[in-house]
């Protein structure tokens, strides 16, 4: 009995629902013995790849494979159809190198006695379904700005780039470059392709693509054994090309049985675990002395890159101590459970211990904060507050800056305003721990918009020692001072016994505060791996703009951006980004941050936009577009997930009723998890509750297409606040929208907001900054 190796390929993943169990019955059975009765592993006569065979999954069904030879044979899983359709495939389907890059790919040719019809090329370039671009108005300049022949040394198939360099119309390029089951279009080939139409160089895409640093590589090489010479043309040579990074975001080698059910069970879900994009695989593997960062649009696989690398680091060094934080404890249970999915074996574990801890930052303070003693926390508290006290663990009420905004009269009358008291805390007096009014007058504030004179800052002081004596005599602090007390003690921790941690990786960086940045800096020291990033400036929808070297955190020079969005269609992509329009955005080094070259492979319908006349008219249609989302899922039987998004808690209360109302069975979804949110039971929530997740179809109700926002009101103490407030309301939506995978809808009542922006009156001291503890 011989056992074999599985190779899965992304497109053989996809396997049809009803199959599935004897698909994996029958690998499984391939893994063990490929000799086994009941496999029928069988060549086909008059194949063009003699690699090809074909094996019994059942009655009807027939997997079509190709065999490498080895050590143990390797089998490389193209896919599993009909019986009929099966052989046509194993006929006509070819594995091959690249013969120009190297990389491992599935091509078609024409049956061997055909070659004749196509000269150039015998690759079987399906047909875009999309119409011909002869029949599209001209348009002055193709796609793509590099010639056939560059396209051709870069080892695309000759067809395809003569085809792709006269493409002037978006949608047929996009139809002639997705890899469908039916095109077997390689996905390197896809993707470097969109890449160019997307802006980046030939240059970048080599890079990307076919220049793996140094432990990227060596991850791929065979063991450390001193290598064979490979005999071109021989199955060694195949085996060899399948450990390039990218062919690994084609074909996958599978580890075991648990490892198949998954892959088999998830199919196209759990791709993210095993195809990674070649620039995934190297920010995953890549190490470097000092921070990463990691930046790139809604969908493009940062929390994907995050979760491979914390399993990466752990594996590395067992006993390594992992922080893996974000900013929401909701987004800290989806990491978690990523991990978990990802790889079982990782030890999730408490602060400190070897493996990866997985937390939300305030709750990480928290738990920082509990484990102190009184004597380290008063140090600490003397440093952050001013005061020496140990009692800081309860929670501040919600309208106290508004109360001591009230308080204050000699504040002037645009600055008697929780928001800009709550946000001048946290931006500069936290910060740079200032406990007494001579520090307050003598600190310098950058960006902060609005210039405050002595007077006024000696006004700002008094509302900030009213703020903090209100603490003190209810025992409590606040998130942001949370993370500075925290911070404060394992700052002193540092001298007895080391750092908390050895690696820290960080999700959703554009929200933190600068307290959480010291928190975090304070976690761990500066060495190899210390911390690693993932953000994304467009989807900042708390919190002011934060620069990361401030808070001894220096990223630049070790940056990346992904563009290629694997979330969301290319029709939606183009409606969530239409959002952030005119606006300019900024990274956490305080660079521009841009969309350029975002992209996604996949396509689907245009986003619908219902205008209605008031709300009640946008329940109705809400309720009966998702009643068609609803039938159109039980009669393709496929399992969907349904979301509806809005502004706030009592919208989204008032959506629950007025669906259930019609008939609709919607949930409220508001702390805890999401749950399966099937058809049966979409669910509806805040926009902000929806960041990190993802829906099959998703429906906005009741938006602001203008973009001007309830958050706006409340920051007009300075015109850049009061932008960036509006900046941030057109980042939710863009949020928002990119939770769609395939469908989303739009509704909205602009009359009801016109009259709601001129209605509104003065009620700065109710204004609040909503709370990452509060959506
Ligand atoms: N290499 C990949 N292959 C297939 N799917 C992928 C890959 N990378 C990411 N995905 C999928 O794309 C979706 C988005 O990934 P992820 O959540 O990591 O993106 P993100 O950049 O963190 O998004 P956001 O900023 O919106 O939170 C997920 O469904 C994930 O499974």
């Amino acid at each position: 009995m011989a056992e074999s190796t599985l190779i899965m390929t992304k497109q053989a993943n996809d396997i049809d629902g009803s199959v599935k169990q004897k698909a994996y019955t029958f690998l499984q059975k391939l893994i063990n013995d490929d000799s086994a009765p009941g496999l029928h592993i069988e060549p086909i006569v008059g194949a063009v790849d003699r690699r090809v065979r074909t094996g019994r999954v059942d009655d009807k069904y027939r997997a079509v494979l190709f065999k490498l030879a080895g050590e143990t044979p390797t089998y490389v899983v193209h896919g599993i159809w009909m019986h009929d359709e099966a052989i046509r495939q194993a006929r006509i389907t070819k594995f091959r190198m690249n013969p120009v890059n190297g990389v491992a790919e599935i091509i078609q040719e024409e049956a061997a006695a055909e070659p004749e019809t196509q000269p150039e090329s015998r690759l079987a370039v399906v047909e875009p379904e999309v119409a011909a671009p002869a029949e599209e108005p001209p348009r002055p300049q193709p796609l793509l700005s590099v010639s056939m022949a560059e396209l051709v040394e870069l080892g695309i198939d000759s067809r395809l780039a003569q085809r792709a360099v006269q493409m002037t119309d978006d949608r047929a390029f996009n139809a002639l470059v997705t890899p469908s089951p039916t095109s077997q279009l390689p996905t390197w080939q896809s993707e470097a392709l969109l890449a160019l139409a997307t802006g980046s160089s030939l240059d970048d895409v080599r890079r990307d693509l076919f220049e793996a640093p140094e432990e990227v590589a060596a991850e791929g090489r065979v063991d450390s054994a001193p290598e064979e010479p490979v005999v071109p043309g021989s199955d060694q040579e195949l085996i060899a090309a399948l450990k390039k990074p990218a062919s690994q975001m084609q074909f996958a080698k599978i580890k075991g049985a648990d490892e198949l059910r998954r892959v088999i069970e998830d199919g196209d879900f759990g791709a993210w675990r095993v195809f990674l994009h070649p620039v995934q695989r190297t920010w995953v593997q890549k190490n470097t002395n000092g921070p990463l960062r990691l930046a790139g649009g809604a969908g493009t696989g940062k929390t994907v890159v995050l979760v491979h690398r914390a399993r990466r680091l752990a594996n590395d060094r067992p006993d390594a101590r992992i922080v893996m934080t974000t900013f929401t404890r909701n987004l800290a249970d989806d990491l978690a459970s990523s991990l978990k999915s990802l790889d079982p074996q990782v030890p999730q574990v408490g602060l400190g211990e070897n493996g990866v801890h997985v937390t939300g930052i305030d709750a990480l303070a928290s738990a920082v904060i509990r484990s102190a003693q009184p004597g380290e926390l008063a140090a600490a508290a003397q440093k952050v507050l001013g005061a020496a006290r140990a009692d800081v663990g309860g929670r501040v009420d919600n309208h106290l800056w508004g109360t001591v905004a009230g308080e204050v009269s000699e504040l002037p009358e645009k600055l008697r305003n929780a928001r800009f008291l709550e946000s001048e805390y946290e931006m500069v007096v936290l910060p740079n721990r200032i406990v007494d009014e001579a520090g307050y007058l003598r600190v310098r504030r950058p960006g902060r918009g609005v210039r405050l004179n002595k007077g006024v800052r000696q006004a700002v002081w008094q509302a900030v020692a009213r703020y903090r004596e209100e603490e003190a005599l209810q025992g409590c602090a606040d998130f942001a001072e949370k993370a500075a007390i925290a911070a404060e003690c394992l700052k002193a921790r540092v001298a007895d016994g080391g750092h908390v941690a050895d690696h820290v990786l960080v999700d959703e960086g554009q929200d933190l505060k600068p307290s959480h940045w010291m928190l975090i800096r304070a976690l761990v020291g500066a060495r190899a791996n210390d911390i690693f990033i993932a953000e994304d400036g467009h989807q900042r929808i708390y919190g002011q703009k934060v620069v990361l070297s401030h808070y001894g955190i220096e990223t630049r020079g070790r940056s990346r951006r992904l563009t290629l969005n694997y979330r969301t269609t290319a029709e939606n992509l183009r409606w969530a980004t239409a959002r952030l329009k005119g606006l300019d955005y900024a990274d956490l080094d305080g660079q521009e941050d841009t969309v350029d070259g975002y992209r996604s492979a996949r396509h689907g319908a245009e986003p619908v936009v219902k205008s209605c006349s008031g709300l009640v008219e946008e329940l109705d249609v809400t309720a009966e577009v998702l009643r068609g989302w609803i039938s159109e899922a039980r009669q393709s039987g496929r399992s969907e997930a349904l979301a509806v998004l809005m502004r706030d808690k009592q919208q989204r209360d008032r959506v629950v009723s007025g669906l259930n109302e019609r008939g609709v069975a919607a949930r409220a979804v508001d702390r805890g998890g999401v749950g399966a949110g099937g058809v049966d039971e979409p669910v509806v929530m805040t926009m902000h509750r929806a960041k990190g997740t993802e829906f099959t179809k998703v429906l906005l109700f009741d938006v602001d297409l203008e973009g001007a926002g309830r958050m706006s009101h409340g920051y007009d103490f300075s015109e850049e606040d009061q932008a960036d407030a509006q900046k941030r309301e057109r980042s939710l939506l863009y949020v928002a929208a990119s939770r769609a995978r395939d469908e989303l809808a739009i509704v909205h009542s602009l009359k009801k907001y016109r009259g709601r922006s001129e209605a509104r009156g003065p009620e700065k001291n109710q204004n609040r900054p909503v709370h990452n503890d509060q959506d």
